[in-house]
């Protein structure tokens, strides 16, 4: 398809975009929710040669801190709770029932953001130079916001 001759990429055409979805997949080494609601280790026990203790936090990627898409590509692991690596929406009893919701809002957002924009670093910025450091924060808002009186509207 080219996506010139249309107004908006939209979510039916999100099947063919298999790279967008690769790095909705790949935002797991920024993802929130899971590092908020996390799951640890409850017992010692050992993966490989390596010792796991009780109450550990495990990921287990190659290359875990690098952003590298093509992880995903031809690989069968998804975030539906039955890969164990890669929790997005959790597992289980208590998997985040806004999934479905979640990645089709996500998926045509990012594709036309990227199609639609042209995406450039700052004069002179290199990727180096971006902030990726991260407070991991969910929190109610102040319902109004007391400004200090030298604040002028
Ligand atoms: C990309 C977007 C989203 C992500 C990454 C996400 C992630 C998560 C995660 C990790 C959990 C915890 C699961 C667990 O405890 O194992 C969760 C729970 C939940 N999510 Fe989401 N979520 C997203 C979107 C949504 C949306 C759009 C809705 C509602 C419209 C929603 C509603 C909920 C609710 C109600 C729970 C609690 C479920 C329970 O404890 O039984 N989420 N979500």
């Amino acid at each position: 398809m080219h996506w010139k001759h249309k107004g908006k990429i939209s979510e039916q055409d999100t099947d063919e975009l298999q790279y967008v979805k690769m790095i909705i997949k790949e935002t797991r080494l920024h993802t929130l929710a899971p590092m908020i609601i996390p799951r640890e280790t409850m017992s010692h026990f050992k993966i490989q040669d390596s010792d796991i203790d009780p109450k550990t936090l495990v990921f287990s990627w190659k290359d875990s801190e690098k952003f590298i898409p093509e992880r995903f590509d031809g690989s069968s692991i998804d975030y539906k709770g039955q890969n164990f690596e890669f929790l997005l929406f959790g597992a289980g009893r208590r998997i985040c029932p806004g999934m479905y919701m979640g990645i089709t809002t996500l998926q045509p957002g990012l594709a036309n953001l990227l199609y639609w924009f042209d995406w450039k670093l700052l004069n002179g910025m290199k990727e180096e130079d971006i902030d990726m450091e991260e407070n991991k924060v969910i929190r109610a808002k102040e319902k109004v916001v007391h400004k200090p009186n030298y604040i002028k509207e």
